[in-house]
């Protein structure tokens, strides 16, 4: 799961990290496209709707999912956090051998809370159909995989804010000892990169959510009449995933990060 952050400390390069996030698109992009295969089922998210369970279906699942994984040393890996880190049991695991390659800071940075509220107040009703299959487990499920990829790509900032200080330590370390959150937003901030990533997104939205057809010219009939609802989930969608909330919030972790990075 870490690969990126263990054996290869010493060839972090901001191209990899570059590369790790352009895969980390097609995670995205699949599990939005997954979520979408059903409606918005509403009832999993109601605390009470079941009595079996003290919150919400989805809490359940999230904590009980959550708890399982903790086990198997999903969170001894940086860029993954918990949505529920209370009392979790602790990983069984052996801790990896490698020498970190972030500051412990990265430890303490974790703004899941921020993404669960814009996944479920914004983003799930632009791209979840309206209505209820029933098929709430699924949902649940399905939920917690799209949370947890945009989560650890968000949280992947502190190894983009890693290289980027390693790099050149000289102009961050200043608005560093000034504690300057503006100066170091505008340190790390690519403009063009980030339209690239908006382009690359909408565009890996047209080609992984198209129909398939055996009937050659089936697109083309869509394309016509039908063109907002011929992709499984709406590429605008996407782009405006990347531009409102996963960009600034990685660069959000990239300045947390990096504000603690001399301590
Ligand atoms: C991740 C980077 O840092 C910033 C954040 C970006 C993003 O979240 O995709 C893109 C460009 C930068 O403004 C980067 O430079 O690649």
């Amino acid at each position: 799961m870490a690969a990126e952050s263990n054996s290869k400390s010493d060839i972090l390069t901001l191209e990899k990290v570059r590369e790790a996030l352009i895969k980390q698109e097609d995670t995205i992009i699949s599990r939005l496209i997954q979520r979408a295969n059903f409606p918005l089922n509403s009832p999993a998210y109601d605390e009470g709707k079941f009595p079996s369970f003290p919150g919400s279906l989805l809490q359940f699942v999230v904590k009980e999912t959550e708890a399982l994984q903790s086990k198997v040393g999903r969170y001894e890996s940086p860029e993954e956090h918990p949505f529920f880190p209370e009392s979790l049991p602790p990983s069984l695991l052996p801790l990896p051998a490698n020498p970190p390659v972030l500051h412990p800071a990265a430890g303490s940075i974790n703004i899941n809370e921020k993404i669960w509220e814009f996944y479920f107040d914004e983003l799930l009703p632009l791209f979840a159909a309206p209505g209820d299959d029933g098929s709430y487990a699924s949902t649940a499920s399905s939920d917690l995989d799209c949370l947890q990829a945009i989560s650890r790509r968000i949280h992947y900032g502190y190894y983009v804010a890693e290289v980027k200080f390693k790099g050149s330590p000289q102009d961050y370390e200043p608005a560093i000892h000034d504690q300057d959150r503006d100066s170091l937003m505008k340190l790390l901030t690519f403009v063009d990169v980030e339209e690239m990533v908006k382009k690359r997104v909408e565009k890996k939205a047209k080609v992984f959510g198209q129909e398939v057809s055996l009937v050659d010219n089936a697109n083309a009939k869509t394309d016509k009449h039908n063109a907002s609802e011929k992709y499984k989930v709406d590429p605008s969608v996407v782009s405006r995933l990347y531009e409102e909330w996963i960009m600034p919030l990685t660069k959000l972790v990239q300045v947390e990060y990096l504000l603690r990075r001399l301590d």
